[in-house]
């Protein structure tokens, strides 16, 4: 019998989310039936959507996440002893995987061979090249379809996905303005990252310093965060510009019945004939080995820098999460288990 740990959600989050909304469960796991395999968790990914999912299932519910793992029995020729494998199993420390059971556009079921990383960190396969990346690929790509000489704005930019995006409007020959919340992640954006020009949006007037940076207006807009930045910089958008409306975080820890406004839309929506369209990553989930082979071929070119922000310990999951949410992290917050 195998000893697990596992984080399981009790209480329905309200603001930021308290240590004691989890409780820490020890539980024996089953033994192993046919097609299953015993994984050991190596990393575990705190992302924004645990926070922004969390009323969609009734409590309690085990904390779900993308995480990495090796196989330590297999009763599956596929993943044999050794291998490691990315599913959606979450916060726990062991766990067991049934890896016949297929991933579905609607599935909470997420599992796959962890893709040759070529020598990199297996924490990168729930990073830049697993669902955030994958993220920042086809949100970006599909939805902005940007032009060499373009202007992008992307928000949340010094994070998992909006770091790629940055980088990646780079690769694609754009100028781009990226928007975080510390000075320091605006020189790293700025002098690690290559972005053109990086603005503290919790210091700057972002109308004017969006103005003195993109003074021919924005063509594409990557929006991680929502609310008021987000109006502003749809206001100064050019003629058919496109969004991606990514995210809203700036909101998740809002009372929901109490969601902050912001300035109306309509107007530059119309006069400038802009597309805005919202996205889901797993929209494009029979695509995703295309953007994972991609993802690793720009790294391993020297392209594209896969940031991450590690923190240490099973028991330290609820920090990293609470402090991504608050901006802790530059690049993709992980776990180290
Ligand atoms: N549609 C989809 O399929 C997916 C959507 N997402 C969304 O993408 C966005 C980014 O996710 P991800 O890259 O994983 O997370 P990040 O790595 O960017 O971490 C979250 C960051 O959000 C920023 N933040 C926190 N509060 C605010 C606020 N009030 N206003 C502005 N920024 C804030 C912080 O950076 P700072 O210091 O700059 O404030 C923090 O580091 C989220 O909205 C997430 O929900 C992610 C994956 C898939
Ligand atoms: C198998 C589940 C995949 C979850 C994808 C998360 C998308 C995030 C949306 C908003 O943050």
């Amino acid at each position: 019998m195998v000893k697990a740990k596992k984080y399981v959600v009790k209480k329905y989050f309200e603001g930021v989310p308290k240590r004691s909304d989890f409780e820490l469960v020890e539980y024996e796991l089953p033994p192993l039936k046919d097609g299953e395999v015993l994984v050991k968790t190596e990393w575990v990914s705190v992302d924004p959507y645990l926070r922004a999912y969390n009323r969609n299932v009734p409590v309690p519910y085990d904390q779900y996440g993308f995480q990495v793992g090796i196989v330590e029995q297999s009763n599956d020729t596929n993943y044999p002893v050794g291998a490691r494998i990315v599913t959606h199993k979450g916060w726990c420390d062991y766990t067991v995987v049934n890896t016949s059971k297929v991933s579905t556009g609607n599935s909470t079921e997420v599992t796959y061979k962890l893709p040759d990383l070529k020598g990199m960190s297996p924490s990168i396969g729930i990073g830049a090249v697993g669902m955030p990346g994958i993220t920042a690929y086809f949100g970006f790509l599909e939805l902005c379809q940007p032009k060499i000489g373009e202007t992008v704005v992307v928000t949340g930019a010094a994070g998992a996905v909006g770091s790629i995006v940055g980088q990646i409007a780079k690769i694609k020959g754009c100028k781009v303005i990226g928007f975080a919340g510390s000075d320091d992640k605006v020189k790293w954006l700025e002098k690690e990252l290559g972005f053109d020009k990086a603005i503290n949006y919790k210091t700057a007037d972002v109308q004017k310093a969006l103005q003195a940076a993109a003074p021919n207006g924005v063509d594409c807009y990557f929006d991680n965060v929502g609310g008021e930045i987000s109006s502003i910089i749809m206001g100064q958008m050019n003629k058919r510009g496109r969004v991606s409306v990514c995210g809203s975080i700036s909101a998740y820890n809002a009372d929901p019945t109490q969601i902050p406004k912001a300035t109306i839309l309509q107007p530059s929506i119309v006069f400038k004939e802009l597309r805005i369209e919202g996205f889901v990553v797993q929209r494009w989930l029979d695509r995703w080995p295309e953007a994972i082979t991609q993802l690793i071929t720009w790294i391993k070119m020297g392209q594209l820098k896969p940031a991450e922000h590690v923190t240490v310990g099973f028991d330290k999951i609820f920090d990293a999460f609470v402090g991504m949410l608050a901006g802790e992290n530059t690049g993709k917050a992980v776990v180290k288990i």
